[in-house]
Formats: structure tokens, sequence, C-alpha cells
């Protein structure tokens, strides 16, 4: 059995990537940058040629005609049309590359979210904060440089054609600077590579270690480790000063190699100019259309030089955003996106239960799963667990209760040979299977959100005050709640920092109460709440309906209610049965309930 489902990887070219985001909104994409781009150019083509027609003009009469009077005209007019579909263009541009950058962002994180809950990120979460940052804006700078490049590319294709018919030779002079920095560019791109890859990683160690030094605020101090921890931030802060210097150092190298060439590609033509003769004789007006060409093509070069350098970045944040895909096509990365850019998001609905979600049997058989790491977890595991029951996991410290929560539920991938069935069918997908209605789940480290706690209990499910109240009262929260300085409404501060571990607990209790599910699974209370907060949690709980539970504890109060009780010993199940079963034939069972008694 599979607990996840990672396609069939397929690869696409970096081209083909850009073309499939490209054709999502081709219309953007063509007023925004194409359109006021293309209206600029061909004002700058005209201007260009009527300073030719008027500096000829000049030199041939003694004083200026109506060019003269065209010119500030067609030039104002130029910029007046380049300002107004600039900024018409700049709104549509902006809309598509954002919606572009949040369509990969939704994808990937959509793609994260597919994954099983303990290990849905590949890295370290300051790789994934940089991936989805930079990485993306990568392919957005790309984008607006690819169109860039092909409005220059028309202007300097027609360009070459103007400036060929006058003089073929000098013409070949301009071009050749272009063709040493495509060159130069190319054999620098390795090195180029090479410096990004190392910047990049550099920066998701800074992005990582700032993430956990915040979530570790108190741990730092109670170890007295300020001092330590801002030694080796400033470390790997160097370290990134130094990537980062050489990666910008080269790509600005590039650049100022891409500027001085053409500037002496200037030069050359004017020496050119001042020595020709006959038929490559030039006039002042020629001269003027190769100078006004000149700084439209000096663009051009150093766009192309960018775009290569750009390209070669993509590369190294395509590689990278693959791997937070995990395994999934490079089609999934790009699949159009439902966004809600304008547009309120919809509401969250629970799916309604239906008759094969309600609860008779849930069978798992062979269920395993070693860390592969430490080699440790759970094998072979067999239960059965029938509507109306409590099943209580027990176990010593380590004995794999929570690796046997999560590999049920598909929060681990189970091992090849297990088995989960739900009524009798087998559940293909654990992860996706067990959510409300079917299952809810509390575990023993539970997740609070910096904002009210509210939000943390509802996390934006529509549900009425009277359904909210009674979640939070039978996770016996309710009294907690009066005190808290503005009660439901309370930011609870990152990861819930404002509340004590019990109340965290409690929280994550009403967060699973609040969506009424056939199978109820908690992850050790005892470890946040006192035994008679918890033996209250469980009187409310049993009093008003016959719940099926699923509950890892050591507590007596529970296990005497449990009609199973499930022992496990170092990853495997020592002895299953009623309680009074369980403690004949178990010494470990017995050295637990001694154990509790003592503690
Ligand atoms: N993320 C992990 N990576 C590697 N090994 C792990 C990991 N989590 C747990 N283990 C190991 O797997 C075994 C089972 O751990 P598990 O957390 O399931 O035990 P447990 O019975 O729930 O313990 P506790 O009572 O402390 O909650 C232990 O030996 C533990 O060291």
């Amino acid at each position: 059995m599979t607990t996840t489902q990672i396609p069939a990887r397929q690869t696409l070219n970096l081209p083909h990537i850009l073309w499939l985001l490209l054709r999502q909104q081709p219309w953007r994409y063509a007023c925004g940058e194409l359109l006021p781009l293309s209206f600029f150019l061909a004002g700058r083509l005209t201007f260009s040629l009527l300073l030719q027609v008027f500096f000829n003009r000049l030199q041939q009469q003694s004083g200026p005609d109506l060019a003269l009077w065209l010119l500030p005209f067609a030039f104002i007019l130029a910029a007046l049309m380049r300002a107004i579909l600039g900024s018409l263009g700049n709104r549509a541009l902006v809309t598509a590359l954002f919606k572009t950058t949040q369509t990969l962002r939704h994808n990937i994180l959509k793609r994260i979210l597919e994954r099983p809950g303990a290990r849905p990120l590949p890295g370290s979460t300051g790789e994934a904060i940089s991936g989805f940052r930079d990485d993306i804006e990568i392919f957005a700078q790309l984008f607006s440089r690819l169109l860039n490049v092909f409005a220059l590319t028309c202007f300097t294709s027609i360009a070459l054609v103007i400036m060929l018919h006058a003089s073929v030779r000098i013409t070949l002079f301009v071009f050749l600077p272009l063709l040493c920095v495509v060159i130069v560019a190319q054999s620098m791109k390795k090195r180029l590579e090479k410096y990004r890859v190392a910047s990049r990683a550099a920066t998701a160690e800074v992005t990582g270690a700032i993430g956990e030094i915040f979530g570790s605020v108190q741990a730092i101090q109670v170890a007295g480790a300020e001092e330590r921890v801002a030694e080796h931030f400033s470390g790997l802060n160097k370290r990134r000063h130094d990537a980062m210097v050489q990666d910008s150092v080269l790509s600005a190298a590039l650049n100022s190699l891409f500027g001085n060439t053409v500037g002496i590609g200037i030069g050359a033509i004017l020496i050119m100019a001042a020595i020709a003769r006959g038929s490559e004789h030039l006039s002042v007006g020629d001269i003027a259309l190769f100078i006004s060409f000149l700084s439209n093509i000096t663009n051009f070069v150093q766009s192309i030089g960018t775009l290569l350098a750009q390209v070669t970045q993509t590369h190294v944040s395509l590689t990278r955003l693959r791997a937070l895909l995990q395994g999934a096509s490079d089609t999934a990365l790009v699949a159009p996106a439902e966004l809600y850019l304008q547009r309120p998001l919809p509401q969250i609905t629970l799916p309604a239960l239906d008759a094969f979600s309600e609860l008779h049997t849930l069978q798992a058989r062979n269920l395993s799963y070693h860390y592969p790491d430490t080699g440790r977890g759970i094998t072979g595991i067999h239960l059965e667990i029938k509507r109306g029951t409590l099943t209580v996991i027990t176990g010593r410290i380590g004995s794999g209760k929570t690796t046997l929560l999560r590999t049920l539920l598909g929060l681990l991938p189970a091992e090849a040979e297990a088995e989960i069935t739900w009524n009798g069918v087998q559940v293909a997908e654990p992860a996706s299977f067990f959510v409300p209605p079917r299952c809810a789940y509390t575990p023993q480290v539970p997740h609070l959100f910096s904002d009210t706690l509210r939000e943390n209990i509802l996390l934006g499910l529509p549900v009425g005050e009277e359904q909210l109240h009674k979640a939070i009262r039978n996770a016996v929260m309710e009294e907690d709640v009066i005190q808290l300085e503005a009660g439901l409404e309370t930011v609870v501060g990152v990861k819930g920092v404002k509340l004590s571990g019990g109340q965290v607990q409690r929280s994550a209790a009403a967060r699973m109460l609040v969506r009424p599910a056939q199978l109820l699974v908690f992850d050790d209370l005892s470890s946040a709440l006192d035994v008679a907060t918890e033996a209250r949690l469980w009187e409310r709980l049993f009093s008003e309906e016959q719940h099926t539970c699923l509950v890892v504890s050591h507590r007596r109060t529970i296990l005497q209610r449990a009609d199973q009780v499930i022992v496990l010993k170092e990853g495997h199940v020592e002895v299953c049965g009623c309680l009074e079963e369980v403690l004949e034939q178990s010494a470990e069972m017995r050295y637990l309930w001694l154990k509790d008694e003592i503690e």
C-alpha cells in the first residue's frame, strides 16, 4: 500500500514551462509589455529616420525646412504614446506577473499539502521560504526580460536592414561587439551558475536560522546561549555575504562588459565613417541615424547579456522548485490555478457524511513504518476498531505509539505490505481519507497559529456559536476562555506562547471536537493535562454520545474505560484485549499500570 500518489515525473524544458505559463494569460502579457514597447520602438524608428532626413537636409541646404518642425512633434508624439501606453500596459503587466508567480506558489503549496503531514518538506523551512520568495521572483524577472528582448529584437532587425542599406561594412562593426559579448557571457555561464547556487544556499541557511531562532527564543535564553547563537548567525551571514559578493561582482562585471563593448563599437563607427570613401561614404544624416540606433542596440546587447544570465539563474531556481515538488511533474508546477485575487475566498465546507463514511469497523493489517535515519518505528501491527468503542494504545516512552497513529492516519507513509480497511473497503490514500467527518485528530504537540483563539479553533470553519461553545466545553476550556484577556478574541501569540501547555492541548482538542467525526484520535493528552482535567474531559466526552475513540495514554482513568487496550513494546504489539486480559497476560502492562500509580 502506498500512502501518497507520486505521479510519474514529467520534466519539461525551461522554454516549454515558460510557454505554458505565458499561454495562461496571453492578452495580459501582450497588452502589458509587447504593445507599449512596440509602439515605443516604432516611434523610435520613425524618430531616427526623421533625424536622418533632418541632418541630410541641413547638410544640403542653407537653412532648416519642414523636417525641422516635424522632428520635435514626432518626438513629443512618441513620448506621449509611450507614457500613455506604458502606464496602461504597466497595470496589465504587473497583474500578469503577479498571477504567474502566485500560480507557481499555489501549485507548490498544493503539492506540499498533499504530502504526508509528518514529512511535507524535503529540506529546511528556510530553504522552502527562500524558494517561495526568491526562486519564483526569478521566474517573473525572466518573463519580463524575455518580452523586452523580443520587442528589442524586432526593433534591432529593422534597424539592421536600414543600417545595412546605408553601409554594410560599418554595420558589421556595430554587431561585432555583440558577438564578443555573447561568447564571453557563454564562457562565464558555468561559473555564474556555481556562484548563484552558492548564494541561494547561503540565503536559505540564513532564512532558516532566523526562523529557528525566533521559534526557540525561550530555549536559547534558558540555556544562556545568546552569544553562541549570535556568533553562529553571524558566521552564516558572513558566508552569505561572501557568496553574494562573488555572485554580484561577476554579474556586474558582465554587465559593464556589455555596456563598454558597445561604447567601443560606437567609437569604431565614427572612425570608420571618418575614413570611409566612395560608396561607403556616410552623410551626416546617416551618422546621426547610426548613433541614434546605437542607444537602442546597446540596450538590446545588454538585455541579451542579462537574459543569458537570468536563464542560468532560472535553471538553478527551477531545480530548487522541483525539489519542493517532491517527485510531481513539471506540469503540476505550471497548471492553471484558481487564485481568488479579487473575489472573496470560497467558504470552507466539511464534506457531507455519506453512508460509506459512517464507521462500522476500521482494520489495519501489517502496519509498518521505520524512520529512515534511525531505523526505529513500528513493525507488523494489526488492529481492529469497532463503532462506539474506546481503544487505548499504551506503552513505554519510544515504544511507537505516536508512530502507529501517524502511520494509520497516513501522516507517515506505511510500508508496502500494509492494508487499511474502512468498513471492509481498502483505504488507498489514508492521508486524504482520514479527515472530518470520517476522522479528527489531536496530535501530541499541537500547532497553534498567531491568531485569535477563536480562529485557532475554527480555522475558517463556518459554524454557529452554539457548536463552538459545545466543543470548548467538551475540551474543558470554558473557564480558561473566561479568564483570557479578550476571551475567544485573545491573540494567542506565535505557536500559542500566551497559553499554557495544557491550554494549547485543550485548544487543539476543541479544534478537533468542533468538527464532528466518526473516529476521534487523541495522542497523549496526559503530557500536558493534570489527572483531574483529563478525567473531566473524558467524562464530558463520553457522557453525551457513544463516540468511537482511539487514544494514546498511560492514565488509569482512560484505561479503565477502554473496551480494548493495545500494549506496544519496541514497535510491536505486545498484547491486546480488555484491561483485565492485558493485565493478566502481560508483565509489560503490569509494569506500566504500577508506574502510573506511582506517578
Ligand atoms: N522523526 C523521527 N526520526 C527518527 N526516529 C524517530 C522519529 N520519531 C520517533 N523516532 C523513533 O521511533 C521510535 C518510536 O517513537 P514514537 O514517538 O512513536 O514513540 P512513542 O511511544 O509515541 O513515545 P512517547 O511516549 O515519548 O510519545 C522511538 O525509538 C523514536 O526514537
